[in-house]
Order: C-alpha cells, then sequence, then structure tokens
C-alpha cells in the first residue's frame, strides 16, 4: 500500500509538471478574459460534478469571499449549490438541464461561465455551454483526457484548459491548480496594489 501512495504522488506531480509545460498560455488567457469580465461589470458563472462540483464552489467562494489579498468580494456563483433548484429541475424536466437552465435565467451577455469536467462529455455541463452561447458569453473550459464533446463546441473566443492526462483524479488535482492561478491572476489584474 505504501507503493501505492508514492506511486500516486509520483504521477500527480509528473502530470503538474506536464501541466506547467502545456498550459500557461491557455490559463493566461483565461485570466484575462475574466478579469476583463469583472472589470465590465460582469459575473462568473460555474458548473461541474462530483469532484469538479466541489471545484465550482472552491472558485466561487474565493471569488465571492477573498483569495489572498485583502479585497471586496467579486460576482461569481456556482450552480450546484441550490439543492431546491437543482432538485426541481432534475425532477420536473432532466438532470441534464439543471445547470443550463440556471445559465438561461442568470446569464447576461459579457458574463463568463466556468465549465469543469475531466472527461468533458458531462451532458449537463455540455448543455449548460450551450445555454452559455445563447447568452452571448463567454466559456472557459477546464477538460481533460481527449476534451471530450466540450473541447468541439468551443469558439474562438472562449479558452480551454486541458490537462495532459487520462486519469480523472489527477485531472482534478491539476483543475485545483489551475482554479488558483486565475485567482491570482485576478487578484493581481484588478487590485495590484493591495498587498498579499
Ligand atoms: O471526484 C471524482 C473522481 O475523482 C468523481 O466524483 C467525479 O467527479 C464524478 O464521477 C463526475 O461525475 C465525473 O464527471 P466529469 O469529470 O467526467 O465531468
Ligand atoms: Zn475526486
Amino acid at each position: 500500500m505504501l507503493d501505492r501512495i508514492k506511486a500516486s504522488f509520483t504521477e500527480s506531480i509528473q502530470t503538474k509538471i506536464a501541466a506547467a509545460e502545456a498550459l500557461p498560455e491557455a490559463i493566461q488567457q483565461a485570466g484575462t478574459h475574466m478579469s476583463q469580465a469583472l472589470l465590465n461589470g460582469n459575473k462568473i458563472l460555474t458548473c461541474g460534478n462530483g469532484g469538479s462540483a466541489g471545484d465550482a464552489q472552491h472558485f466561487s467562494s474565493e471569488l465571492l469571499n477573498r483569495f489572498e489579498k485583502e479585497r471586496p468580494g467579486l460576482p461569481a456563483m456556482a450552480l450546484t449549490t441550490d439543492s431546491s433548484t437543482v432538485t426541481s429541475i432534475a425532477n420536473d424536466y432532466s438532470y441534464d438541464e439543471i445547470f443550463s437552465k440556471q445559465v438561461r435565467a442568470l446569464g447576461q451577455p459579457g458574463d463568463i461561465l466556468l465549465a469543469i469536467s475531466t472527461s468533458g462529455n458531462s451532458r449537463n455541463v455540455i448543455k449548460a455551454m450551450e445555454a452559455a452561447v445563447s447568452r452571448d458569453m463567454k466559456i472557459i473550459a477546464l477538460t481533460g483526457k481527449d476534451g471530450g464533446e466540450m473541447a468541439g463546441l468551443l469558439s474562438q473566443n472562449d479558452t480551454e484548459v486541458r490537462v495532459p492526462s487520462e486519469r480523472t483524479a489527477r485531472i482534478q488535482e491539476v483543475h485545483l491548480l489551475v482554479i488558483h492561478c486565475l485567482c491570482d491572476l485576478i487578484d493581481n489584474t484588478l487590485f495590484p496594489h493591495v498587498e498579499d
């Protein structure tokens, strides 16, 4: 069992080294789009399933409350958290609609959808992206593996940050690092003179 633990650490570190080579430009573009949207008075909606639901909430709490700087809260909302809304949409329509219906209700032109899926194939996240397009929102997709269907839905205005790994757990571990990079970029673009 100790070998399994060490192998998990080694694989996670190696995935992060590969991601450090492959992802900085895409992360920079995503951070620029997010910062610009927030400076324009727009907001960021987030969604994902399972561990990625946790990531979506992790990001929105860091914006709404704080990351590292003492600064005002920023407008973000995880579409995973309102159990009354999520259960009623799943019950009355389908689980595939739980995020898209909220995006159509809340999304405004210029807002951003942070869509998180390690496979890129979660139906409810794909439908949220389609709803975002219908609301003239930009999409930032955190994916892995081959990018799945999500990769094919993105336009030039959108950004995909695809972790170079086939393994869900390793992809999730890098997604969290990417989320912290995005928070750091936003803080340092919007509040460059505030100390960490
Ligand atoms: O956290 C894990 C596995 O590490 C799981 O809960 C995982 O997030 C769930 O199986 C998700 O439904 C996977 O969805 P996705 O990443 O393919 O969109
Ligand atoms: Zn997990």
